[in-house]
């Protein structure tokens, strides 16, 4: 069984909600991002996602466009992002982690390779934001050669057929947008986040992660009466650009416990 699907089965069974941090591999410090995968788990994290920085990230707001950067002039490239996953795997070998980008950089990779050596890494799902399921058909099918899951995006705009096709394609688990835009918005409405759960519950059994304008435990706890887990993204990597890299780590830990704590409630 994938390592995603036993996290979401644990988490059932205890009646628990699935906690997942995102951060930029290499922001602030390529040296620092195993260090922070660790502290993230010591938070309360179930999943982790790690994004693979991108000179055009179009779905991330301009907070996570500036870890990008940050990332890309210290040398970070795919290749360095699944180097982290496999140095993180030495000392953890149950949190599963999701690498996160853009189609581009996986292309001049080549899938197979990719899909190769991000397995052998100890990669557990891949979500590539510019790829919707019809036109990655045989990257899908890379993927899940190797065990890896193939998570896919829905959103406020998503029509029925699209629920169904990613519903037929995603692993793991669907990550539901909240709102349209882009990453680090600040005015997530929860209220209208049920009824589209509920559409989409209706054609899989597969989890459903919550993510977009989580920002606070109060919002997290909110968005968790109805999804099975919340991602946080922006107010992570916010938080660490505005504090020296060791007092970055520490107010990270401190936040991310404090979500916990109120998802645990
Ligand atoms: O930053 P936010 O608003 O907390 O949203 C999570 C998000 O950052 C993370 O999942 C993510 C980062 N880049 C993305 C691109 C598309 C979809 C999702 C993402």
């Amino acid at each position: 069984m994938s390592r995603i699907k036993q996290v979401f089965e644990n988490l059932a069974k205890n009646q628990k909600k699935g906690l997942i941090p995102f951060i930029t591999a290499g922001d602030p410090d390529p040296e620092m991002t195993v260090e922070m995968m660790h502290v993230l788990v010591d938070a309360g994290a179930d999943v982790i996602e790690l994004g693979i920085p991108f000179s055009d990230p179009m779905a991330d707001g301009p907070v996570i466009q500036r870890a990008s950067e940050r990332a890309l002039v210290k040398g970070v490239n795919l290749e360095k992002c699944v180097g982290m996953v496999k140095e993180f795997r030495l000392t953890n070998q149950h949190t599963p982690i999701v690498l996160m980008g853009y189609a581009n950089p996986i292309e001049r990779m080549g899938w197979k390779h990719f899909a190769e050596i991000a397995s052998s890494a100890g990669v557990d799902g891949v979500l590539i934001v510019d790829y919707p399921p019809e036109e990655c058909v045989e990257f899908t099918d890379e993927l899940k050669k190797v065990g890896i899951d193939p998570i896919f995006l829905l959103a406020p705009t998503s029509t029925m057929s699209r629920i169904e096709q990613v519903a037929h394609s995603a692993q793991g688990y669907i990550y539901y947008v909240s709102l349209k835009g882009v990453t680090g918005a600040a005015n997530l409405n929860t209220t209208n986040i049920s009824s589209i759960i509920g559409d989409i519950r209706e054609k899989t059994s597969t989890p459903i992660a919550v993510g977009f304008g989580i920002r606070d435990a109060k919002t997290a706890k909110a968005v968790s009466q109805t999804a099975d887990a919340v991602v946080i993204g922006s107010a992570i990597v916010q938080l660490l650009e505005s504090a020296p890299p060791q007092t970055g780590l520490k107010l990270l830990k401190e936040f991310l416990s404090e979500i916990r704590s109120a998802l645990d409630a």
